[in-house]
């Protein structure tokens, strides 16, 4: 099945899929939003987005348990772990009521605790980015294209350090102080504020250098745009260097603090 999760058929059908979520996501673009009880916002685009996904799903894996952030919301949590499809519908609610782009549809597919591919899709700008972690290729790619098709693809890797310094993406709307005080002592010079994973995928097409986050977030927000990275030559690991471990159902499926970086940031 891990060899599965790397087919070029699948990739490209999950492409297509985030494409239809993108779609419904764009029809709600504009509308307000009701609380969960953890306090942050859910619309009617993350529910009917993360629908589409999991019908596609149980099409085209069926049987692969999944993670997804509103079927968690209701207490639908996966038993088995080992093979995982970690979902996030809409990443960056808030910055879709605030209008802004800045949010995304995540499908990772992890394997024995690695996000060993994974699709992230920016509606808002008709991006979509497919990583193969382990196969260290990346590309950005029309939605639904053959992943052969070389005119509708392109490959991408992350930059060597700019001589003026580090760029930093930085969360817009979750403060991080524990993550500032890393950024600070090494040496980052410039920060630009990003919702969502988005911020994975523009250091993994060289648009910056690090994001960090010191709080625990949940799997689902980071497997994919981490495949994607690890396909462009980055890294994703906790601040000291170790791998994260995905599937962790004993920690309700949340993350430690992590780095993630291009492959030249902090290896001087
Ligand atoms: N300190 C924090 N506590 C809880 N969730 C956080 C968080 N920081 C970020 N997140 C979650 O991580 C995702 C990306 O955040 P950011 O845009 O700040 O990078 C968001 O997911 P959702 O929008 O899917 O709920 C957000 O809720
Ligand atoms: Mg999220």
């Amino acid at each position: 099945m891990p060899q599965r999760f790397r087919d070029s058929l699948l990739l490209e059908a999950l492409g297509t899929l985030c494409s239809e979520a993108g779609a419904r996501i764009m029809s709600h673009y504009g509308a307000s939003a009701t609380m969960k009880a953890d306090g942050s916002p859910v619309t009617a685009a993350d529910n009917e987005a993360e629908e589409i996904i999991l019908a596609g799903l149980a099409t085209l894996l069926p049987g692969v348990p999944v993670l997804a952030e509103e079927s968690a919301a209701a207490g639908r949590l996966p038993a088995s772990t080992d093979l995982l499809i970690a979902v996030d519908p809409m990443d960056g609610t808030r910055e879709f009521l605030a209008g802004n782009g800045e949010f995304t549809v995540n499908i990772g597919l992890i394997s024995a605790g690695v996000p060993i591919a994974g699709l992230v899709y920016a509606p808002a700008r008709e991006r979509l980015w497919i990583g193969m972690g382990d196969k260290a290729e990346a590309m950005q790619i029309v939605p639904g294209a053959p992943i052969a098709s070389a005119s509708q693809r392109s490959a991408i890797r992350t930059r060597s350090l700019p001589p003026e310094g580090a760029l930093a993406l930085v969360s817009r709307s979750h403060p991080d102080a524990g993550g500032e005080a890393y950024l600070a002592k090494h040496h980052v010079t410039h920060r630009l504020a990003m919702g969502s994973s988005l911020k994975f995928a523009v250091i993994a097409e060289g648009g910056a250098d690090v994001t960090v986050r010191f709080a625990s977030i949940t799997e689902w927000d980071i497997a994919a745009g981490h495949a994607v990275l690890a396909g462009a030559g980055g890294r994703v690991t906790s601040p000291e260097g170790a791998p994260l471990v995905y599937g962790r159902a004993d920690k309700a499926f949340r993350t430690d603090a992590y780095v993630a970086a291009s492959a030249a940031f902090g290896a001087t």
